[in-house]
């Protein structure tokens, strides 16, 4: 093993670890152990990486996020949406706040997306604390978590360190996950980025659907039956419709509480078991095996090994921030988030 090293140390110290007792190389190499991680931590994100630079980072992000959520509580699911869709385009790197035509935040996917407000105030007060240090993409993942716990949600620590991307293109956004799409593509792309199924399932939890979106699936939707997609829930068909009527203006945008809009918890799954999941891409996860065993396993069904929504919301969400991070001298810290320096 000391020869191993050797080589290492000698043109630093000049060192021959040949010369030296055991007890000394297995000190040399805890060193070169202790080394070699804080090397590595420094090029990745990590909790707390503002703490010296600009210690009160965390804190103005917070009170930011606190202030818009006092004049307009619906910024909350705005801002954790926003951070998913940062994430699934280039990684999370801020490259969805970018203004410009054919940017990311023109593509299809993206339009209903909010929040940008929110991110561009927080970045002006950081830069009038501490210039240049804090980027947008962690102000995103520190504000999708402040605002998950302005939700009465249990916290989580948020990985920072993340550089600006410098690319935003609309074509990229192809890697998102539509609102149709089946259980099987859902997976695989979430598996592109390290996130495996119950990750799919944990994170879509916290699914909060305006009707308009989903208004399609209550009329000539199938041939049979009453017309309406088989997977909801009979009974909840006609109540849906009333809010929905048939050449009704598309653009009405009821925000369907059917549980907990302002809490969280696990009533969404309870949900996709009634029939009663808003989106049809989270109405499928009941009719695939592996995700409905997930959604069973939420809801406590007996047999099955039980997960708690809380504990593992924030186990994904930290996976999820930490896609395709770029760090060191990887991308930029922008000055302001909607432009690339
Ligand atoms: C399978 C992947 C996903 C699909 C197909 C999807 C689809 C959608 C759609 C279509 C909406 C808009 C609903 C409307 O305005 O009527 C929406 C909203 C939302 N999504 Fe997702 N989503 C997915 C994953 C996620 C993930 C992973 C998160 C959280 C990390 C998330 C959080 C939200 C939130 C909080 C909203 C409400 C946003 C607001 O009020 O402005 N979604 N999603
Ligand atoms: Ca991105």
């Amino acid at each position: 093993m000391s020869e191993a090293f050797n080589f290492l140390f000698l043109p630093f110290w000049g060192v021959d670890l040949q010369e030296m007792g055991s007890k000394q190389n297995l000190f040399l190499v805890f060193l070169m152990i202790v080394i070699a991680a804080t090397l590595v931590q420094g090029q990745g994100t990590r909790v707390g990486f503002h703490s010296r630079t600009c210690p009160r980072a965390e804190s103005i992000v917070r009170s930011t996020v606190q202030s818009h959520f006092r004049s307009n509580p619906s910024v909350a699911p705005a801002l954790l949406r926003l951070h998913f869709h940062d994430c699934f385009v280039n990684g999370c790197d801020a490259s969805i706040l970018i203004d410009g035509p054919n940017t990311e935040k023109t593509a299809p996917p993206n339009l209903g997306v909010r929040g940008y407000e929110v991110i561009d105030d927080a970045k002006a007060r950081l830069e009038a604390e501490c210039p240049g240090v804090v980027s947008c993409a962690d102000i995103i993942a520190l504000a999708a978590r402040d605002s998950v716990v302005l939700a009465k949600a249990p916290n989580w620590r948020v990985p920072t360190g993340h550089r600006d991307g410098m690319v935003s293109s609309a074509s990229d956004t192809i890697t998102l996950v539509g609102f149709r799409e089946s259980v099987d593509s859902q997976k695989r792309k979430f598996a592109a980025f390290g996130l495996n199924t119950q990750d799919l399932v944990t994170l879509v939890g916290k699914h909060i659907s305006f009707l308009s979106s989903s208004c399609y699936r209550l009329y000539n939707f199938t041939t049979t039956g009453n017309g309406a997609d088989q997977s909801i829930h009979p009974a909840f068909v006609p109540q849906l419709r009333a809010l929905c009527p048939q050449n009704g203006e598309g653009t009405r945008r009821v925000e369907l509480d059917t549980g907990s809009v302002n809490r969280f918890d696990a009533s969404f799954f309870g949900n996709l078991r009634n029939g009663r999941g808003i989106l049809e891409s989270d109405q499928k996860l009941w009719t695939d095996a592996s995700s409905r065993t997930i959604v069973q396993r939420y809801l406590g069904v007996r047999g099955l090994r039980p997960l708690n929504f809380n504990v593992e919301f924030g186990r994904s969400i930290v996976k999820m921030s930490n896609i395709g991070v770029k760090t060191g001298s990887q991308g930029e810290i922008r000055r302001i988030c909607s432009a690339i320096n």
